[in-house]
């Protein structure tokens, strides 16, 4: 069973179909890099596979089931969309404790992720005094509390220095390595490139490209194959 799987999957605001008829999936031990120009589709894709969003038509599921019907969503799936999400006020620390106790996780485990995204000596400030690549480290640290099987990510490496850079790429690899599926969605060919196994790639609400990243890119630069592959629609929409 796919890890995530979207299959027809149409979302439409008013007579406007934001995607339609995208279908993929997400194998165990992958990394997938969804990309595409702005306004392409990835977020409202990864809003439906979340129940952030509902679809129009099609289905999104992540280990055979929607988002809304998981018993335990944080245990199978890890998010990070937004790290302007986190509350000003709040520790780093206390924000990973309220997330934990909601989903009813052991306290013992917001020290486990602290340490593993490198924040543990920074937890207890308010997130307010956080650079944009701490809150990217926190969001990680949200997304892996529950141990997931799944991770899907917006944009994760936004403002990460590169030693952030390099270690985001580390875990994503180490986390599919250990049988995880990442879902991550970038417009940072470089990052994209360096860690992803598999490439969807979306133009104007539709799948252009989908296989493994080696067979898709054939030698050229990911830059030149995606460059070609979307010029006929760039623009936003
Ligand atoms: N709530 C909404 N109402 C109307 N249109 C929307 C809504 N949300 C998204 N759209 C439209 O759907 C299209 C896809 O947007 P989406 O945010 O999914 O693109 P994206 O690929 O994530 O872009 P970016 O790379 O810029 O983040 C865009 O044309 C956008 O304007």
């Amino acid at each position: 069973m796919p890890a995530i799987e979207i299959v027809g999957l149409r979302k439409s605001y008013g007579t406007f179909d934001a995607v339609r008829d995208v279908s993929f999936a997400v194998e165990p031990g992958r990394v997938v890099g969804l990309l595409g120009p702005n306004g392409a589709g990835k977020t409202t894709t990864l809003d439906v596979l979340l129940g952030l969003a509902s679809a129009s038509a099609g289905t999104a599921t992540i280990q055979g089931s929607p988002y809304a019907a998981l018993e335990n969503p944080g245990r199978v799936v890890g998010a990070l969309l937004d790290a302007g999400g986190l509350h000003p006020g709040r520790s780093g620390r206390d924000h990973l404790r309220v997330l934990a106790t909601a989903a009813g996780i052991e306290g013992r485990r917001v020290d486990e992720v602290l340490a593993l995204v490198g924040m543990d000596r920074a937890a207890d400030r308010r997130v307010r005094t956080y650079s944009l690549g701490m809150r990217q480290r926190v969001g990680l640290a949200a997304a892996l509390l529950g141990d997931p099987q799944v991770l899907v990510l917006d944009e994760p490496a936004n403002g990460l220095d590169p030693a952030g850079m390099r270690w985001m790429r580390e875990v994503l690899r180490s986390f599919a390595d250990g049988g995880g599926a990442v879902l991550l969605a970038s417009h940072v060919l470089a990052e994209v490139t360096q860690v992803a196994d598999d490439l969807v790639v979306i133009g104007q609400g539709q799948v252009i490209a989908d296989g493994p990243l080696e067979d898709l890119v054939r030698g050229e630069s990911l830059e030149d194959f995606y460059l070609n592959l979307t010029a006929e629609t760039e623009g936003v929409r």
